[in-house]
């Protein structure tokens, strides 16, 4: 498809992606019957959830994705109304369905994320060259590799993109995010243990956490995030270094709080805001994600005002 002038300027890719179901119960008695209120099954995967955040934002996306060829038709529906483009290249069979175990009484979420269809090099080639003739601004990579894929997927697909000044966001872990860091992300947001992971060494402080950061920018990375659960985030941007801690909100569900903050840090991105807005921006986001109703017609979406109000609220502190 030839590039569009409506088309949207920041596309999401999610190589992984599935459908959720959350279940929510008290206590999970392992081994037991345990019998539940409604599930919910949603589509998501990280590049799909970073799309739906930044519709709430106002910001229209394409999401593109290897997907099961069965689910399509869901996942086309599920966007469709949130003014979501979409950009399938069809797998064999069906996407994974990744369990979410909300345990209400000691705010813990279980995720069992099984393995996907088989992809292959073929697949992504083909999803690359339709995302290119797409010509977004920015592109957002996130989430796990499927079976099929070398650990280098996501820097292929990078190389793919990387043109005319398209700024690419990176958002994955282990072997992937290690092998991804060499094709140039303008973006990253690991958390802690991810960061941890990729430098080989532990980050027990802030001070180290910092330095982590700083190493990643020193290889060329524009700007680092690193998300610390209900702590916040530290943000290494061109113009300052912040932390910032949102504002106590009731935990529902941890499950996409990061997908959140990337859609903050794109839509911030997008917007050509400065750092202190952006780490408000990023961390109401994610504040919002967690507390947000799950049990709620479509998996509870957060509304923008609520948003606004706890980006308004995060203490920020220059470093
Ligand atoms: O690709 P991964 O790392 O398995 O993560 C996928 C999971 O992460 C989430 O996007 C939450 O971050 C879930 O919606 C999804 O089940």
């Amino acid at each position: 498809m030839p590039p569009d002038a409506a088309m949207p300027h920041i596309a999401t890719v999610t190589l992984s992606p599935a459908l959720d179901l959350t279940i929510r119960l008290p206590r999970l008695q392992p081994g037991e019957v345990n019998r539940t209120g409604p599930a919910e099954l949603r589509p998501a995967g990280k590049g799909i959830n970073v799309a739906v955040m930044l519709a709430v934002l106002g910001e229209p996306s394409l999401a593109a994705a290897l997907l099961g060829e069965g689910d399509i038709p869901a996942f086309e529906a599920f966007l469709r109304p949130l003014g979501i483009a979409s950009e399938f290249v069809p797998l064999p069979g069906r996407c994974r369905i990744n369990v979410k175990l909300v345990e209400t009484e000691a705010g813990q979420v279980t995720d069992i994320n099984p393995g996907g269809p088989q992809a292959s090099e073929e697949a992504l080639r083909q999803l690359g060259a339709r995302l290119a003739a797409r010509a977004p601004d920015i592109v957002v990579l996130a989430g796990s590799l499927p079976p099929g894929l070398p650990v280098d997927a996501w820097a292929a697909l990078m190389r793919v993109l990387s043109a005319d000044g398209r700024k690419l966001l990176l958002d994955t872990s282990g072997p992937a995010l290690e092998a991804a860091l060499p094709a140039g992300p303008a973006l990253l947001k690991p958390n802690r243990a991810e960061l941890s992971a990729l430098l080989g060494r532990p980050l027990p402080d802030r001070a180290a956490l910092i330095e982590g950061a700083r190493a990643l920018r020193r290889q060329g990375v524009e700007r680092v995030v690193v998300s610390d659960g209900g702590a916040g985030a530290l943000f290494v941007l061109p113009d300052a270094t912040l932390w910032a801690r949102p504002s106590k909100v009731a935990l529902t569900t941890t499950v996409g709080a990061g997908d959140a903050m990337v859609a903050g840090l794109t839509a911030a991105l997008a917007r050509g805001l400065d750092a202190e807005a952006t780490a408000r921006l990023a961390t109401g986001c994610a504040a919002a994600a967690v507390s947000r109703d799950v049990g709620a017609a479509g998996g509870g979406v957060p509304l923008l005002s609520e948003i606004e109000r706890l980006a308004a609220a995060a203490e920020v502190t220059p470093l």
